[in-house]
């Protein structure tokens, strides 16, 4: 099915190619098709450095060594060697992308690098380069290098028309690559990276490959461009190809844009190469990079989501003032040319489109961000949960505190209220009837931790903890702070890697594997903070976990599924919603949704009631009854231990990194080593 974008994207290359080859009908000077021809090449360098850093997030200065590797293996291998000017553009395109791959290895295999190291490692590639070529003879020299004219065919006119078609060419397919990327399953992934990688990667994305298939696409389309500039410009120095001016270009046509959309960096070149030609054209070279550089400041300032979010939420608006203002100016024909018109007019729907457009991008958050307060409450409420003799006194006397909001029995809907008193009291009386028929339902090991141990410099993390889960179980993992519960959760689902030991699910080693590996095997988690994918709705984030879980489907499929899962914790009227609408117990919900959802075998569950009040408590404990009720293995670390005394089927307590206590609830919380553990170093401090 091709959508809307797609059919308009070959429409607008149909008519700008019959421009170009139409211009001497049209009366189109070599000036426009010159000026056409470098606001593709823009078009096509933006969208390069789009794929990458646009859509993951992974901000690069180096779009510099694209055109200038580019450039550079056109001008030498036709200038200084012969070779056919159509051989160099595929050539081009190839180095660069191994040039991409290069990088990309170093980046994200060898050190992980995210952020300013990585923009600062992009920004030292191009420098490296160009001081190689300039010290080169047989690539430059300090001396510049001429690009021969090619033959160009006769079907193309002159030379002018035939740059630009050709600019044309690689613009159009930089975009449709990065109209493609971004309706792929890629473009998911790469938006999950750029919200919050490690997450992806636990949830199923393999985040190192889609990162390496963005560096490639953005290094290829950066090479065959630069190609085609070292023909625009006739004559490559190191200065014009790989100068600071490229990447600082790039960026701010991109972020003026739009990042998230293929269409930002297009609306960007666009309006920044006709406002520089017409400050050139008006003898304001000089001004040019004040008034770049003011216009960029204020629309970014104003408008930092892009244009084109703003002009997706007013197009008529937009349309109108380009219209009504170029259209004004042309008629009354007092001041500049078509080309002033048309800047003036887009500047204007620029304007107008930011002004009235942000209260429709403001209003797609209809209860604003999330406060602050939820955000400290999370952070807030271990220290407090853990305040030892409140909550084991209450765990362990925990039939004095059966009036107080223990949720009802399995199977009570996610929609209802708080359980009554009365039932509470059925309610844990069918759950300890539950449990002793619990061990003749258990199923086979699922999870082996052997002699496992993990150590962070001097703090010994976790020390020789060996546990099986049996399928089935519904395990409460809990210790004081600091005990060790959180590691080995990271260690369960691969964020870390133990120090020693060896950990199995169903039968596999899991040891070593990469975390999108193992949720394939069958792990997902949640976050004691939540962490969703904040650019993306609440249904997509839920959808993201079935494209990229253990059955994996394209998008449309996954949505009507997602939102199934939503309705099991009932927050399926928020899938339109974003994740900054969504309260702290609502995004609990939702990262259980979207673990769920990825279809595991054992869930994990960091600290998933943290923050809540009673009432939030009782519907996330029914939420976690009803997981485990449809079959999911569960292991929960919780403070709440009169919660978890009635919920879990098992707990193990973790003391300074070792198993101090395994076994049914009742009889861990009577453990005076238990007791000992959370009372007695607090009593004696
Ligand atoms: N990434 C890390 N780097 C260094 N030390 C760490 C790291 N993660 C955990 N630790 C240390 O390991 C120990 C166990 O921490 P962990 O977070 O697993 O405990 P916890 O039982 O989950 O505590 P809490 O209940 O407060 O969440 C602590 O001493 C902690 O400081």
């Amino acid at each position: 099915m091709i959508r809307r974008g797609g059919i308009g994207l070959l429409a607008a290359f149909l008519i700008l190619a019959a421009l170009g080859a139409f211009s001497d009908q049209l009366g189109l000077s070599s000036f426009y098709l010159i000026l056409l021809g470098s606001i593709c090449f823009w078009i096509a360098q933006a969208t390069s450095w789009n794929i990458l850093s646009g859509y993951s997030g992974y901000f690069s200065f180096g779009q510099a060594a694209y055109v200038g590797v580019g450039a550079y293996t056109t001008a030498v291998l036709s200038g200084r060697h012969g070779v056919d000017y159509f051989l160099t553009v595929p050539l081009a395109g190839l180095l660069c992308g191994l040039l991409a791959l290069g990088v990309g290895a170093v980046a994200f295999r060898l050190g992980s690098l995210r952020g300013e190291i990585f923009a600062l490692l992009t920004l030292a590639v191009p420098f490296i380069l160009a001081a190689f070529a300039r010290i080169n003879r047989s690539i430059d020299g300090g001396q510049g290098t001429t690009v021969p004219i090619p033959d160009v065919p006769d079907a193309f006119g002159g030379l002018p028309q035939f740059q630009y078609l050709l600019a044309l060419l690689v613009a159009a397919v930089a975009v449709a690559a990065a109209y493609a990327v971004q309706h792929s399953r890629m473009g998911s992934a790469l938006a999950a990276i750029r919200d919050a990688e490690d997450v992806a990667e636990v949830m199923g994305v393999a985040t190192f490959r889609y990162k390496m298939l963005a560096m490639l696409l953005s290094g290829v389309i950066g090479g065959v461009a630069g190609s085609v500039f070292a023909l625009q410009i006739g004559f490559v120095t190191v200065e014009s190809v790989f100068g600071l001016t490229i990447p600082l270009f790039v960026i701010v046509m991109g972020v003026l844009g739009g990042r998230t959309h293929w269409l930002g960096p297009v609306i960007g070149a666009v309006l920044i190469v006709t406002l520089q030609d017409r400050l050139s054209s008006y003898g304001l070279d000089a001004w040019n990079s004040i008034i770049l550089g003011g216009v960029l400041a204020l629309l970014v300032a104003v408008a930092p989501d892009g244009l084109y979010a703003r002009l997706r939420a007013r197009p008529l608006v937009a349309l109108g003032a380009l219209v009504v203002v170029s259209g004004g100016l042309a008629v009354l024909n007092v001041w500049g040319d078509i080309l002033d018109w048309l800047v003036v007019g887009m500047l204007v729907a620029s304007l107008l489109a930011i002004v009235l457009g942000s209260r429709l991008v403001g209003a797609r958050l209809p209860f604003g961000r999330r406060p602050a307060a939820d955000v400290a409450a999370a952070e807030v409420a271990p220290d407090q949960a853990a305040s030892a003799e409140a909550v084991l006194a209450e765990a362990v006397h925990a039939e004095a505190v059966h009036a107080e909001a223990v949720p009802a029995g399995p199977g009570t809907g996610a929609d209802s209220g708080p359980a009554p008193a009365g039932d509470a009291d059925d309610a844990e009386e069918a759950a300890a009837a539950d449990g002793a028929g619990e061990a003749d339902r258990l199923g086979p090991v699922l999870i082996e931790c052997r002699q496992v141990a993990r150590y962070f410099g001097g703090v010994h993390a976790l020390e020789d903890v060996t546990l099986d889960i049996r399928e089935g179980e519904l395990v409460g993992l809990v210790g004081p702070n600091g005990s060790g519960k959180t590691t080995l959760i990271n260690l369960l689902s691969g964020a870390f890697r133990p120090t020693r030991g060896v950990i199995r699910l169903d039968g596999q080693d899991i040891t070593r594997m990469a975390p999108h590996r193992i949720a394939h095997v069958g792990m997902a988690r949640t976050y004691q903070i939540p962490r969703p994918f904040d650019s993306m709705t609440v249904r997509d984030n839920v959808a993201m976990a079935i494209m990229f879980g253990r059955e994996p489907l394209a998008l449309h499929r996954a949505r009507p599924i997602a939102e199934r899962h939503l309705a099991t914790v009932a927050l399926d009227h928020l899938a339109d919603a974003h994740p900054a609408d969504l309260n702290l117990h609502q995004r609990q919900l939702l990262e259980m949704a979207r673990a769920v959802a990825s279809n595991p075998k054992v869930l994990l569950l960091d600290e998933a009631l943290a923050g809540l009040n009673p009432a939030e408590v009782d519907n996330a404990v029914r939420v976690v009854r009803r997981i485990h009720e449809s079959g999911i293995t569960i292991v929960i670390v919780e403070h709440l231990l009169r919660v978890l005394n009635q919920l879990a089927t098992r707990l193990v307590v973790l003391d300074r990194g070792t198993c101090l206590a395994d076994g049914e609830p009742q009889v861990v919380l009577n453990d005076p080593a238990v007791i000992r553990a959370y009372l007695g170093r607090q009593a004696h401090v």
